[in-house]
């Protein structure tokens, strides 16, 4: 809907109303046809301001009509913005909150633009996997230069009021009442020519040597978009600006929506987008969920244990403006994680422009100093027995009602619960390396814990900037369990004939940001060895015999032990499933050795080396995976495939423009998911990973329905169970 009344004599004012973010729906856009004709065909109108209700000027599009084209009757938008800037009375945005995507377009439409300071603007469509296609290619160059509109359109990227008007983007910054300054702008301008203002008359300013600044951006997004489409498009639509006249530009624009528009690519983005907004309103099995549980403010926490993790922990925490305790028993971790953490905030500072936190953290080697906080995070290492003793003593020394919280990647949450006075007050916070950067959390809450505590936890992660995910306890959580199924099949393929490269360039070619090998020496191959050793799956030598490959009934791959016997644990140690120039280094290069280490191995086993295609890569490493994340559901330690996809794609380089782990098998059918599974399942009766789990089974029967339906066909799933 939009509003329309004549303000301050001869101002027409046009008011954007569609909650949450006045998205241009079919119904808005009906309305600003019909009030742009009334103000124009009004005698006793002289200019025009556009502004948006609830002090957001516009987010775009109204991405739900992009889920079929039967949705998007109405008026369409590139006719609405060209009339808007033919019109032969000034028309003013007045941008408050924000313009996005077609948002901005209508804007760049309009003749002038003021922003408010705090406000902010951006094209993010290719986010979306899509391009600005109402204008938005063509007339953004013409306004600020290729270069600058090349950054903001392949990135999607929000900038601010400030930097939009250092680029002439907008052109004026109002610090009060955006709509107030917007009129009194429209008052001054009213009977000028227009004839400077409309930007589809621009000529893109000169660029020198075009042509190379284009193949070079070209180049850069190629390897940055990992496989994404509309990244390129684009490049291509920004270059029709440059070199075509606008009309030629906005039908090379118009051609390049339509590629991208029907594209699984923008599915999956926008399926992402939702995504992430539908793991906020979490849930709990007890029927605890986001909007009836209340949190209650955090004003003071503290870390336990500053290695990698509780280093990256505390700078998140200070960089919220929270007071911190940071305690370390060591004293060569102590004193190291002092000057690390001061590095990180300085150099945050520097990326955000924000002021350091450092005042804000006190350092301590007493557990006795966390007794006044009001949340802790444990980060010591990863092991029961002294996890157990940490929350003991926590217990005993924090006040009561004090929230105490693991960093543990996969130990038994509850179990660390009943260590306490208090077990409702215990749960989960998975971070992952850096802690700082790295956008996801798990929140891990066992059968006790209290929803006012995940509630407290959801919004201290929302806080940091982290993508939150609520999920049950079990080995792993949801992200390290379904890990698992997935790396055990790269080293079973190992066995039967591929090599670390192979595996890793179908992985990459698919879209990870890196191979499950080159991720394994990264993290270091030791860190998996010691909880093996643990768990006393680890032999001398591997092992010999036919058992050697075989552990509790079930196939085992001895490959990663044999390494770390070796000592190759790695980056750290400049040699693991690649080769590396010196410890530390991280440019991985392939290992002679490995083709005779591997040899070797097969020799020893009886195993006859085959080829190995990219399709068996995929399909057993990504299908065992993503069968592990069914049985995540059927146990209700996801609530629903959002949930995992989430996970997947903030924590594991999961390729967005995929979807996720389970939005990728929905797009490739759930019944080819099914029908291979069965079919590796059978040549690998030693691998019940592979043998499909019952809720795919459910899903096939029950006639694949989308994923958004599944949450259904769930619910009858477990109960029944
Ligand atoms: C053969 C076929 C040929 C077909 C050719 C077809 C041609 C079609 C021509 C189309 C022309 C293209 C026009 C344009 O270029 C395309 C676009 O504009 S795409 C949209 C671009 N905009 C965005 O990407 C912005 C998205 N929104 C945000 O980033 C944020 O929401 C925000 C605006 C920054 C606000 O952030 P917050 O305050 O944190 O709020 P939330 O993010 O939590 O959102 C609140 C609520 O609003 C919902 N929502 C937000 N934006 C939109 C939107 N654009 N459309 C619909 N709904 C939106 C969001 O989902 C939340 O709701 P919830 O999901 O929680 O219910
Ligand atoms: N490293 C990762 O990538 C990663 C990712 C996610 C989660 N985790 C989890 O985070 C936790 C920490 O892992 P890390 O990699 O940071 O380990 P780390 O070995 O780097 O650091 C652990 C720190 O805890 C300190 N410590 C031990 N006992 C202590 C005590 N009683 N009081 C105070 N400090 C104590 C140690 O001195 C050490 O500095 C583990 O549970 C791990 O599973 C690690």
């Amino acid at each position: 809907m939009t509003q329309y009344s004549r303000v301050s004599g001869s101002v027409g004012l046009i008011t954007l109303k569609n909650p949450p973010v006045n998205q241009l729906s079919a119904v808005v856009r009906h309305g600003i046809v019909d009030t742009v004709q009334k103000a124009l065909s009004d005698p006793k109108v002289k200019s025009v301001v556009i502004c948006g209700q609830n002090g957001m000027f516009c987010g775009g599009a109204d991405i739900k009509e992009f889920q079929t084209l039967a949705n998007m009757r109405g008026p369409p938008l590139i006719p609405m913005i060209h009339s808007i800037e033919a019109a032969d009375k000034p028309v003013v945005a007045a941008i408050e909150g924000g313009a996005f995507g077609g948002g901005l377009e209508l804007a760049l439409g309009c003749h002038y633009r003021i922003a408010h300071s705090k406000a902010k603007v951006g094209l993010p469509e290719v986010t979306l996997g899509l391009l600005p296609a109402a204008g938005g290619s063509q007339r953004l160059p013409r306004l600020i230069g290729v270069p600058a509109a090349l950054s903001l359109i392949t990135t999607g990227r929000h900038i601010t009021a400030a930097e939009a008007l250092q680029l002439g983007l907008v052109d004026q910054v109002a610090d009060h009442n955006t709509v107030d300054a917007a009129v009194k702008f429209a008052l001054s301008v009213a009977g000028q020519s227009l004839d400077a203002r409309r930007i589809s008359n621009f000529q893109c300013p000169p660029v020198p040597n075009m042509d190379a600044l284009f193949e070079d951006v070209m180049q850069k997004v190629r390897t940055t978009a990992r496989g994404a489409i509309a990244p390129i498009a684009c490049v291509q639509a920004v270059r029709a600006a440059a070199t075509l006249p606008y009309t030629q530009g906005m039908q090379r624009e118009k051609e390049l929506m339509a590629t991208l528009f029907t594209s699984g690519q923008a599915r999956a983005l926008q399926y992402c987008f939702f995504a992430q907004r539908v793991v906020g309103r979490w849930s709990m099995p007890s029927g605890a969920r986001w909007d009836t549980s209340k949190g209650r403010p955090i004003h003071k926490a503290a870390v336990i244990g500053l290695g990698t993790m509780g280093r990256g922990i505390t700078v998140a925490l200070a960089q919220t403006g929270l007071s911190v305790v940071a305690v370390e028993t060591q004293e060569k971790q102590f004193m190291e994680a002092k000057k690390a953490v001061s590095n990180m905030l300085e150099r945050g500072a520097k990326r955000s422009g924000k002021p350091l936190a450092h005042g804000k953290i006190t350092y301590s080697q007493s557990l006795q100093a966390v007794a006044d906080v009001d949340l802790v995070i444990e980060a010591v290492f990863e092991d029961m027995g002294l996890k157990k003793k940490v929350f003991q003593q926590l217990s005993a020394v924090c006040k009561p009602g004090t929230f105490l919280c693991t960093n543990t990647s996969t130990l038994d949450v509850d179990e660390l619960a009943s260590q306490t006075h208090q077990p409702e007050l215990v749960v989960g916070m998975h971070f992952f390396a850096p802690a700082h950067i790295m956008k996801l959390l798990e929140v891990v809450y066992g059968p006790r814990s209290s929803p006012e505590l995940v509630a407290v936890v959801m919004e201290l992660g929302k806080k940091m900037g982290k993508v939150s995910v609520a999920v049950g306890n079990c080995r792993g959580f949801v992200g390290n369990r379904m890990l698992k199924p997935y790396r055990d099949q790269a080293y079973f393929l190992l066995e039967e004939g591929a090599t670390p490269q192979l595996i890793d360039q179908a992985l990459e070619e698919f879209g990870f940001a890196m191979g499950a090998f080159k991720v394994s020496d990264l993290s270091g191959l030791d860190v998996g060895w010691k909880v093996r050793k643990e768990e006393g799956l680890v032999q001398p030598g591997g092992g010999s015999g036919k058992s050697a490959r075989i552990r509790n009934g079930v196939r085992y791959s001895p490959l990663g032990d044999l390494m770390c016997e070796q000592g190759r644990f790695g980056q750290k140690t400049g040699r693991g499933w690649y080769q590396y120039d010196k410890p530390g280094s991280r440019d991985a290069r392939p290992d002679p050795w490995m083709h005779s280490f591997l040899e070797e191995y097969r020799a020893r086993h009886g195993l006859v080396a085959r080829r190995i295609s990219n399709q068996e890569v995929l399909e057993r490493c990504l299908y065992a995976m993503i069968n592990e994340g069914f049985r995540v559901l059927e146990d209700g330690i996801a609530a629903g495939p959002e949930d995992i996809d989430i996970i997947y794609v903030f924590g594991y380089g999961w390729p967005r423009h995929r979807g996720g782990p389970m939005f990728y098998a929905n797009m490739v059918g759930l019944e080819i998911v099914l029908e291979r599974l069965e079919h590796y399942a059978q040549a690998n009766p030693d691998m019940p990973t592979l043998q499909p789990c019952s809720l795919l089974r459910k899903l096939v029967a029950s006639g694949s329905p989308p994923v958004n339906k599944w949450k259904e066909v769930i619910k009858n799933v477990r109960s029944q169970l």
